[in-house]
């Protein structure tokens, strides 16, 4: 049972609480019912506040309907994910009138927050990319300045510490020197293909870096970027369609290092390298060091609460427990939703940040399928959800130093995608104690599960469940990484793949997609307009998939197409056509 690496943090210090100032709250509310489990007390369901702060914007059962068919609003926004938050922002800040419509009580999503008995959990990890103050990808922090906010961050100083087969320990130091030499510490005989391979990263992402980014949907820019970088994006254009797995086995031979890469990849994408695109590999594998890992104090859901304080701020709305069942087309044009509750809102147009199963599945139910839809869900599946557990403990169950995000596969690499195979740790509270009462500490535990194991099972069949699968994840933790950990435990809350459909109106609670073979990289991911007019798609079911930064970057590009359809922003129609019209045949090729 080896003790976690004795290394000291040198977190700095952190307000005492972590108190809620957003504006943007809905009213006092709770919800009841699946996916809790809790060592005492009264029942409540997992990812529901705890108490909402005060009021936001508007809970939709204490307004009116708005908008006039035609457009008092340029654009409705269906879900206030960061995928749609950043949407809607970026379009108030170029001066749109946007309405945000969130089903659920509070903002953010699966990116947003909770509060038990003194602790704040992320609903889902904590591990934020984007949020530096140097380059041009740190479009976190820049979606916050575009709504004039800023939000303090702690620097983290490793990602990830990897506890793989064989007892091969890897830990992810911020600098990438640091980590570049702990690997080839551990691999020797392959430094040559170590430097290459991430070298070949870093070469993607200086490119990414260099550029402005903007909607690859929208040709002035693009060939803008084309006239101005024409190696970077000739470089871009190279990497698209390839994957990272194939670009590391060019210059790797050792198994177990394309193993550990596999893991690098699994982390952020689900899958392993050989169906990661080398775009997003090189994103995320650079970032960490350039950039590096920040986690903004008071908890993650505070980026959410901070873009709907924005928005507001910028004249546009956002409600609560606003459930979308509906998008209204006329003469095959969106131009408004319909909520559960009957009413309707209108705008020039429509952004959908629920999956794309979900919006042609469940919004457009009565449309048949469209072609580019069919062709989506051809190349794509859905990525399985979660098993989540958010747990109090005693710090003393702690080693000193101990990092804040943890990989554990212990056994088998065979292990890494299946489900309940590997787990994923974070403790934030080492970063920001303020989470947690004091002498506390959070541990957020997530393993990849599928819906399906979970459907059909009486209430008490499902409680059972739960509580026996938690119990082994704890067990398997307690074993490789802190003796004692199950005795330290003084709040315990399990949620299933069903509680994220539920909470996060995730179809399946799936996380986004993944790709159904070997994907060739992200030429096959659809951005955002789709084959509706005036209905655009936003979010993890967007190019380029996956992550907060991943549908960060989807937020900007679709905020800049609508941008320009709704004549904010420059537009060239012929070469809208030609542009769209030969995207949608780069991805047939896929
Ligand atoms: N880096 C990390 O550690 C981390 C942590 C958490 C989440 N993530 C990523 O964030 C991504 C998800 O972001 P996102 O913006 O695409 O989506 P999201 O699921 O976070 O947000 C979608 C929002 O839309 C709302 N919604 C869905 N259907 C609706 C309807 N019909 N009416 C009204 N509201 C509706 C949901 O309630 C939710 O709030 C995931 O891919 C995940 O990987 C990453
Ligand atoms: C159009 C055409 C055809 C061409 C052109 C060319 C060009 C110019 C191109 C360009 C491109 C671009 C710009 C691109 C961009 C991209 C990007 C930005 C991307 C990004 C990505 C990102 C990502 C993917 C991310 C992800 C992340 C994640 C998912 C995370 C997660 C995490 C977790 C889960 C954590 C873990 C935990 C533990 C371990 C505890």
């Amino acid at each position: 049972m080896p003790p976690l690496a004795a290394r000291l943090l040198h977190a700095p210090a952190v307000p005492a609480a972590p108190v809620p100032t957003s504006s943007a709250r809905p009213s006092r509310l709770r919800a009841a019912g699946a996916g809790r489990t809790r060592s005492a007390g009264v029942r409540r369901s997992a990812l529901a506040p705890e108490k909402a702060p005060p009021p936001v914007a508007v809970a939709e059962d204490e307004a009116g309907a708005g908008g006039g068919e035609g457009g008092t609003y340029d654009a409705i926004v269906i879900g206030s994910g960061i995928g749609g938050l950043v949407a809607a922002t970026q379009l108030a800040a170029k001066g749109a009138r946007v309405l945000v419509l969130e089903k659920y009580l509070i903002p953010g999503g699966s990116s947003g927050y909770y509060r038990r008995d003194g602790f704040t959990f992320d609903v889902g990890s904590s591990v934020m990319f984007g949020f530096s103050d140097k380059g041009n990808l740190n479009l976190i922090t820049k979606a916050l300045e575009a709504v004039g906010h800023k939000m303090e961050v702690i620097p983290d100083p490793s990602t990830v510490h990897f506890h793989l087969p064989g007892d091969l320990s890897v830990l992810v130091h911020r600098e990438y020197d640091d980590f570049i030499r702990e690997l080839i510490s551990k691999f020797p005989h392959e430094k040559e293909g170590i430097l290459q391979f991430y070298g070949t990263c870093w070469k993607i992402f200086n490119s990414l870096n260099s550029l402005e980014l903007k909607s690859l949907e929208e040709p002035l820019y693009l060939f803008g970027q084309f006239f101005q970088k024409p190696l970077e994006c000739l470089t871009l254009a190279y990497y698209l369609p390839q994957n990272a797995g194939d670009i590391a086995r060019k210059f790797i031979k050792d198994q177990k290092l394309l193993s550990f890469i596999d893991a690098e990849c699994f982390i952020v994408s689900t899958v392993n390298a050989l169906q990661t695109p080398m775009i997003n590999a090189s994103m995320v594998l650079c970032d960490r060091h350039f950039g590096g890992i920040n986690y903004p104090v008071g908890g993650v859901g505070g980026i959410a609460t901070s873009l709907a304080d924005g928005l507001v701020d910028k004249g546009s709305e956002i409600r609560y427990k606003a459930n979308v069942t509906n998008v209204i087309l006329k003469n095959g044009k969106a131009v408004g939703v319909r909520l559960s509750n009957g009413k309707e809102f209108f705008a020039k147009t429509v952004i959908s940040n629920a999956t794309r199963w979900d919006t042609f599945g469940k919004l457009l139910k009565d449309k048949e399928l469209p072609v580019e839809e069919k062709n989506f869900q051809k190349n794509y599946v859905k990525a399985p959800s979660f098993l989540s557990i958010h747990m109090g403990v005693k710090a003393s169950v702690l080693p000193a130093g101990t990092d804040c995000h943890h990989f554990v596969l212990e056994d088998d690499w065979n292990n890494l995608e299946k489900p309940y195979g590997s787990i994923f740790l974070s403790i934030p509270t080492v970063l920001d104690p303020s989470l947690a009462p004091e002498g506390h500490h959070i541990l957020h535990i997530f393993t990849t599960a599928g819906i399906e194991d979970w459907e059909g099972l009486s209430r008490k069949e499902y409680e059972q469940k739960k509580e026996a699968v938690a119990s082994g994840i704890i067990r398997r933790l307690e074993k490789k990484l802190f003796p004692g950990l199950k005795d330290s435990i003084v709040l315990k809350e399990v949620g299933s793949p069903k509680t994220h459909r539920r909470f996060l109106a995730r179809n399946d609670g799936t996380y986004g997609p993944m790709p159904r073979g070997k994907p060739k990289g992200l030429l096959a991911m659809p951005f955002n307009t789709t084959s509706i007019d005036g209905l655009y798609c936003v979010g993890d079911s967007c190019f380029p998939g996956q992550g907060v930064i991943a549908v960060a970057f989807s937020g900007i590009m679709c905020a800049h197409r609508v941008a320009a359809d709704i004549g904010l922003e420059q537009k060239s129609p012929v070469l809208d056509a030609g542009l769209l019209g030969l995207l949608r045949w780069l991805r047939t090729l896929a």
